[in-house]
């Protein structure tokens, strides 16, 4: 039984795909003070909110049962996404379903400014009728500017033809060809963008480089009169530059849906500038949004809790298409790389240095994902945590100096082949599989050796001198202590020569087994590998 936590007034629309679940218990709360949060938050498995809670550092730390954070929304800076990896939380947002609402409040707002709707309603409210205090502007012919051209300043973009405007955008990680399909011009610099822009639209996240990017030196370069609309985030534009372009009347105007601090302070200065916009972070509300946001992340949480699903997280790289169809590629990748540092292990090499993952081209796709995996099969056994996944895997290796490194290669053949292979100092060792689709994954080699094996509950790797006799002494011996065996693969290079047995077996298998078994003649090494159960 899993315990999800929904709060901040999150949809029914998705809450009720997830109480359906008898294995999930929901508690639907209003959006929590910080600290009744942090001493809640203990219990529960799951947390799905909006941008009201703030996921700190301290209550993902605090949430010790943790392992997802469902956000229904777009904007994660409400989230220390770096700490919720490094714990293996996984971060599910809802990107897509509050496209529409924001670009639709792009234009009621902006209109809204240019014909002073807001000022000629409250005088109508005050019993006044003055039609020629309110002269307008239209957006016909004006050059909107788009900092960010990603799903919203697309859909504003769309729209803004519409309106028989000029649509110039400025986002350096969007390719010329999307531009093109957009028809809008790509501006080469926000600087250039700023000198032909009538109306300027923010649509980029909060980010490092985002923070402050429209300030008083930027504001100074458009046009005399121009228009500024911030629905994305506040803080990427600098608040008092904005209110003294506004007082000055450098600016025509401005429209504000985030802010800084949010709620904006009741005395905020920001609430009495004429010629200023304000509503209160409405860009995704409506009812249509709500319901898509709400279902997307119910459904993706869900998911994530009952099935293992992580493709919807944004926090786990490098897995496009099917999840499910990953699976047992990414559980052989595992295992693989477990064999690989079990093996070397009782070689005595400890210290695993380098992790190459080797894959043909019908894995490729998955090659993230199954790097986290690879470094999930070498930590696991050897790193204290309760909390090792394909989350947090990439970083804990990398934090111990790990080097991982992945290849797409038709060395290894088609048929959804990969090959891990593990070394330091001078040791190496590759352990490679095969993970059919919907099939049963097969270890077929161990260093030099072909086996065919299923990696399953334990594995013992043994190898010996190519004499006859091991095969019925190993047996005999985990017979006699109880050691049931559901596979035994005997591999050699030559006849009389190295020898290697990969034995799959039911339950675990005691290290005393393992001396045991080194004793017995002829045979060189045992290794013992417990697969997690993933
Ligand atoms: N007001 C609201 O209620 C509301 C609702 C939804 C989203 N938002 C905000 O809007 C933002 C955009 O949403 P989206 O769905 O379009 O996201 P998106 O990821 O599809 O698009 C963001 C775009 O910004 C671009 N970008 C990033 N850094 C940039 C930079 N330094 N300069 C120029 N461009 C840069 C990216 O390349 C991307 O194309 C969200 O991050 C969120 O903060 C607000
Ligand atoms: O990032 C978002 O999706 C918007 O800012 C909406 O946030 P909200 O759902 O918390 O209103």
């Amino acid at each position: 039984m899993f315990r999800v936590l929904v709060t901040d007034e999150v949809d029914q629309e998705g809450v009720v795909l997830l109480t359906a679940e008898p294995a999930l218990q929901v508690d639907e709360l209003p959006t929590l003070p910080k600290d009744e949060l942090l001493r809640r938050i203990g219990e529960y498995d799951a947390i799905v909110g909006r941008s009201a809670t703030r996921i700190s550092a301290e209550l993902l730390k605090a949430g010790g049962k943790l392992k997802v954070v469902g956000r229904a929304g777009v904007g994660v800076d409400n989230i220390e996404l770096d700490v919720a990896t490094s714990l293996g939380i996984a971060i599910i947002n809802a990107p897509a379903g509050n496209t529409v609402a924001v670009a639709e409040l792009f234009f009621g707002t902006v209109i809204g400014l240019l014909r002073q709707l807001h000022t000629a309603a409250a005088a109508m409210g005050d019993g006044r009728w003055d039609r020629a205090k309110f002269m307008g502007r239209e957006l016909k012919g004006k050059t909107l500017g788009i900092v960010g051209l990603g799903r919203i300043g697309s859909e504003v973009a769309a729209r803004a033809h519409a309106f028989g405007m000029t649509v110039v955008a400025y986002d350096p990680y969007i390719a010329d060809e999307r531009f093109a399909a957009l028809r809008v011009r790509r501006a080469p610099s926000l600087d250039a963008l700023l000198a032909e822009t009538n109306v300027l639209t923010l649509h980029v996240p909060l980010t490092d480089e985002t923070r402050g990017m429209i300030g008083k030196r930027e504001l100074a370069r458009l046009p005399a009169r121009s228009v500024v609309v911030n629905l994305a985030r506040g803080g990427v534009i600098e608040e008092a530059a904005l209110q003294a372009a506004l007082e000055t009347d450098q600016l025509r105007g401005a429209v504000l849906d985030v802010f800084t601090v949010e709620p904006l302070a009741p005395d905020s200065p920001l609430r009495n500038i004429p010629n200023l916009v304000l509503t209160p972070h409405l860009g995704a509300n409506t009812v249509e949004a709500q319901r898509n946001v709400s279902r997307d992340v119910c459904v993706a949480v869900r998911d994530a809790l009952l099935h293992n699903d992580l493709s919807r997280s944004i926090n786990v790289s490098g897995a496009t298409g099917e999840w499910s169809e990953l699976q047992s590629a990414m559980l052989l990748t595992r295992r693989a790389a477990a064999v690989a540092r079990a093996v070397l292990a009782d070689q005595g090499m400890r210290a695993v240095r380098r992790v190459a993952l080797r894959v043909s081209p019908d894995l490729a796709h998955g090659t993230g994902a199954m790097l986290a995996a690879a470094a999930a099969g070498v930590l696991e056994g050897v790193i204290e945590t309760d909390r090792l996944n394909l989350i947090n895997a990439r970083s804990l290796a990398e934090a111990r100096g790990l080097e991982l490194s992945v290849a797409e290669t038709t060395e290894l053949g088609s048929g959804r082949a990969l090959e891990v292979s593990l070394s330091g100092g001078m040791q190496q060792l590759a352990v490679a599989g095969v993970a059919p689709e919907g099939g049963t994954p097969r270890l077929t080699r161990i260093g030099s050796f072909h086996v065919d094996v299923n990696p399953r509950q334990t594995l013992l790797v043994l190898t010996n001198h190519d004499v006859p006799g091991v095969i019925g002494r190993v047996g005999t011996l985990l017979g006699e202590r109880g050691v049931n065996i559901a596979e035994y693969h005997q591999a050699r290079l030559a006849q009389g020569g190295d020898a290697l047995a990969a034995v799959s077996v039911d339950g675990t298998v005691s290290e005393e087994t393992r001396k045991a078994l080194l004793e017995l003649s002829d045979v060189r090494s045992a290794s013992i590998v417990h697969f997690r159960n993933e």
